[in-house]
């Protein structure tokens, strides 16, 4: 007799809390095809009642394609078989049910709703077996906790903050170098049903532009020259149910824009070296300090992957904006002062005026700069030299300019000639040397 402590003695009312427990969609019919017994899930699924279904045939009720009402007369069972019911496609399992070796009746199982859900359910079990040692190292450090002030650019910020984390849309963060962009996007991730999950953070700007590539798809084994005989599972994989943190994403060379586009298009990746696509299930994030305006116009960033990836957007206001300096010195100098161990400093009316006065290009890194050297030395030295960095940040842009126009042509070059370095090298009139120097100086 089947007992089960707590759950009360009727074997039938237990049967029935097992199987209303189980997610698979579950049938048994009689010798005849009638239905004997159909739990919640399956009943869920038909749009009805159990009381709708037991005794009824089974064709009836699924459909003249099931073939279970055959096995229950002894049919061979053909597992999995496809079935369609109510308009939703099925893989479903058959088996007799015997008595003294004789079919007494038969249960079906709905296994998966589609083909489709069956590949994602085998590339979820794929991916929990091998991506969480490589995911496990990829956790949020910060939380929205973390993110000090009073300011309402900065309110703004946590508000948007808040909406995005409740949906799935693509999130571009754009603001100063230092305005705390990463930190926002580990705090999204952390306020996100995906926290559980992995955050993986890639830095475009300091991948060799021919890494990128590897680096976030991975390649298949023994792919290239030099590849690991094992493989390599890509950013974009290990991010398998979390979140892809891009940073400096206006960094990423044009041709791997439109492979970028194509995952967010697709859902799917296709491995360096490897021609079946994998379904991934993540959620990105992605950062720039450069106007992506001007690479717009530039046509160094494509306009297709930006409407993509901008979706959400949040700007982080730079220091100089915010009202609340005194605050946010404050605040950081006792967080830095306990993380680091050094005795506590405070901060007169007058070093605060003077903080104020200041124009922090480097923003809230800079001025963690700053606090530490105080924490350590106690003079507030405040670096003369980013005060002038206004300037020498306009002479730069100059240069960054042409440099942007140089990368673009090669990067047209290099399209055109489907990859080929050599010969868009030639077509430009440049050694290969040369070529790979000019893509460099935006890559790297
Ligand atoms: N509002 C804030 N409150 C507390 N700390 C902050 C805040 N904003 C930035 N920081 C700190 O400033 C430093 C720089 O932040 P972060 O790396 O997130 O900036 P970023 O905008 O991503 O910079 P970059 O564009 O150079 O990568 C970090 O140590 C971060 O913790």
């Amino acid at each position: 007799m089947l007992t089960w402590p707590g759950a009360g003695t009727d074997e039938a009312q237990l049967l029935r809390l097992l199987l209303d427990h189980v997610s698979d969609c579950l049938v048994a019919v009689d010798g005849t095809g009638h239905i004997v017994l159909i739990n919640r899930s399956y009943c869920h699924l038909l749009g009805g009642e159990e009381d709708d279904f037991v005794g009824r045939h089974i064709t009836d009720v699924v459909g003249p394609q099931t073939r279970l009402h055959l096995v229950a007369q002894g049919d061979t069972p053909m597992s999995p078989f496809p079935l369609e019911v109510r308009g939703q496609k099925l893989l479903a399992r058959q088996a007799p049910v015997l008595k003294d070796g004789k079919p007494i009746g038969a249960v079906g199982v709905a296994l998966f709703s589609s083909p489709s859900a069956l590949r994602r359910a085998y590339q979820r079990f794929e991916t929990s077996v091998a991506v969480p040692a490589a995911a496990a190292t990829w956790r949020t450090r910060f939380g929205i906790d973390d993110l000090v002030g009073n300011d309402p650019a900065l309110d703004a910020c946590r508000t948007r903050l808040r909406q995005a984390a409740e949906t799935e849309f693509p999130v571009l963060i754009t603001g100063e170098t230092g305005t705390g962009k990463e930190l926002i996007a580990h705090a999204l991730h952390a306020l996100s049903p995906r926290a559980p999950g992995p955050f993986v953070s890639v830095n475009c700007a300091s991948i060799p532009a021919e890494l990128i590539d590897s680096e976030l798809f991975g390649y298949e084994a023994g792919a290239f020259t030099g590849a690991s005989s094992r493989g390599k599972l890509g950013k974009i994989e290990v991010a398998s149910g979390g979140t892809l943190f891009l940073d400096e994403i206006g960094d990423m060379p044009v041709h791997l824009q439109g492979s970028l586009l194509r995952v967010l298009q697709t859902g799917e990746i296709v491995r360096v070296g490897a021609t079946v696509p994998k379904r991934i299930d993540f959620r990105l994030v992605c950062a720039t300090h450069q106007s992506l305006d001007d690479q717009l116009t530039a046509g160094t960033f494509r306009r297709d992957l930006f409407y993509r990836l901008a979706v959400l957007r949040i700007r982080m206001p730079p220091l100089r904006e915010r009202i609340d300096l005194a605050l946010v010195g404050t605040a950081l100098l006792n967080r830095l002062s306990a993380e680091s161990g050094l005795p506590k400093r405070s901060l007169s009316a007058e070093q605060l005026q003077r903080l104020e006065r200041h124009r922090w290009p480097g923003n809230v890194r800079e001025l963690e700069s700053v606090l530490t050297r105080y924490l350590v030395t106690g003079e507030l030295a405040i670096d003369e030299m980013s005060a002038s960095a206004n300037i020498s940040t306009e002479a730069a842009t100059l240069k960054v300019s042409t440099d942007i126009q140089r990368a673009r042509l090669a990067e047209e070059a290099l399209l055109a000639t489907g990859g080929n370095i050599g010969e868009a090298a030639r077509r430009l009139g440049i050694s290969r040397a040369q070529f790979y120097r000019i893509r460099s100086k935006i890559v790297s």
